[in-house]
């Protein structure tokens, strides 16, 4: 077999043609995959012929990728939306403000869910649906559970989600409920759903579609395949990435190192991890030097997809940031805001955690930590329509302009 999954702490293997989130020794698992055979030079052109697909699977920039995904999933058991296949852009207006050589934003947004967990999630759910699973569970603040019941719904399957009862965007929610999934609220944050289905999901009959499963990390990785194909397999100096569970920046390096272990990339680029300052666990435990993470209990940051207290994958994490040197900062609500502003007003958009990365960025330059003569590339994770909330209260302080609908009327504005 070509992929096996492995847990963490003890060693113990498993087949991916089974259904697990945690060893029985209470061990994270892992995904490992065989490359011996695959030449990079060769899947690089393969990867580039299917660019032109437009109706298989391959026309998804998730299953582009699928040799290094999920190799032995017969095609036919993908449930696939064409996710991935998102825009690489500049700003010249943003990156000339902050002096910086060169800066790119990845719009993950532009995922058919709107946000980043599309990538991860079609791996899940057709992992799931192969193995005969019909009922998908997550814990989330919005944005897993859309992205889960767009799938589950695509599937045919029926998608059961968790959601905090306060503090998260109701568009989610309602994005999830039309859906067709059964939304259960709780009195409680993100981690106490984790916890809850990770303890009692199996007895349940429930598939955990949160990214405890490492199908959802093998899914994610295509993000940094499709990032470094569009820049002709050459990456920027440093990626900045914002961090609530941290599935997204373990994904980023692992994706790395399969990269990096074909050669397809000549060297690895360092990783920025951005946490909003109210919910900031794992950056806490890096800059004190710390050997485990000490749980926040009541995370709190407008950027409502971060609140996230206890993230699961921190061990993995950390080991993503010793690999590529990486570094880790928080960053304050006003800054979040700030950063949302200007990405909105550059045409590009997304909601206030994807905006952490700018604001991250940012912070990093002024201590010095990233010099302007340095490339980087900012992962823009959600949509502006996802969590509008702020824009909500904002408008109604500047106000949407009345006015009759005369000549006189409409020159005083111009
Ligand atoms: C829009 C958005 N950005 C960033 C994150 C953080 O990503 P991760 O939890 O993988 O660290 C999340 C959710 O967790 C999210 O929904
Ligand atoms: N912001 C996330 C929370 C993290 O969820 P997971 O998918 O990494 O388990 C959300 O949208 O729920």
């Amino acid at each position: 077999m070509r992929m096996k999954m492995v847990c963490a702490d003890c060693g113990y293997e498993r087949s991916w043609m089974e259904y697990a989130i945690k060893c029985t020794c209470g061990g994270r698992l892992e995904i490992k995959q065989d490359f011996g055979g695959l030449d990079g030079e060769k899947l690089k052109a393969l990867f580039q012929k299917r660019l032109a697909e437009r109706v298989s699977v391959y026309a998804s920039g998730v299953w582009r990728y699928k040799e290094l995904i999920l190799p032995e999933l017969p095609e036919e058991n993908i449930i696939t939306k064409y996710e991935g296949n998102n825009g690489l852009y500049t700003s010249e207006r943003i990156r000339r403000s902050m002096g910086i050589r060169n800066l790119y934003f990845k719009a993950l947004s532009e995922n058919p869910s709107g946000s980043f967990k599309d990538n991860g999630m079609t791996a899940a759910v057709s992992h799931g649906r192969y193995l005969g699973y019909s009922r998908f569970a997550c814990s989330s603040t919005g944005n897993t559970s859309s992205s889960l019941a767009m799938y589950a719904a695509m599937g045919g399957a029926s998608a059961y989600v968790f959601v905090p009862e306060s503090g998260i965007s109701m568009n989610k929610v309602l994005q999830t409920w039309a859906y067709g999934a059964q939304v259960i609220r709780f009195d409680g944050t993100y981690d106490d759903g984790i916890s809850f289905l990770e303890r009692k999901g199996k007895e349940l009959g429930l598939y955990v579609c949160n990214s405890v499963n490492p199908l959802r990390i093998e899914g994610q990785k295509s993000i940094i395949y499709e990032t470094a194909q569009y820049l002709n397999w050459e990456l920027p100096d440093w990626i900045v990435i914002p961090g609530g569970a941290l599935s997204n920046v373990s994904a980023l390096g692992k994706g790395l190192e399969d990269l990096k272990q074909l050669g397809m990339i000549a060297k690895l680029p360092r990783i920025a991890l951005v946490q909003a300052e109210g919910a900031s666990p794992f950056h806490r435990m890096m800059a004190e030097g710390k050997d485990r993470l000490i749980p926040e209990p009541h995370p709190d940051t407008t950027a409502s997809a971060l609140k996230i207290g206890n993230p699961p994958s921190w061990p993995i994490a950390r080991r993503v940031l010793q690999l590529c040197q990486g570094v880790t900062c928080s960053v304050t609500d006003e800054e979040i805001l700030e950063s949302k502003r200007r990405i909105d007003q550059a045409g590009i958009g997304c909601e206030p955690a994807s905006a952490a990365s700018l604001a991250g960025l940012n912070k990093l330059m002024r201590e010095g930590t990233i010099d302007k003569e340095e490339t980087a590339l900012c992962m823009l994770t959600g949509n502006l329509l996802k969590d509008t909330d702020i824009l909500r209260a904002q408008i109604t302080e500047t106000a949407i302009m009345t006015s009759p609908l005369t000549v006189e009327a409409v020159q005083r504005v111009l």
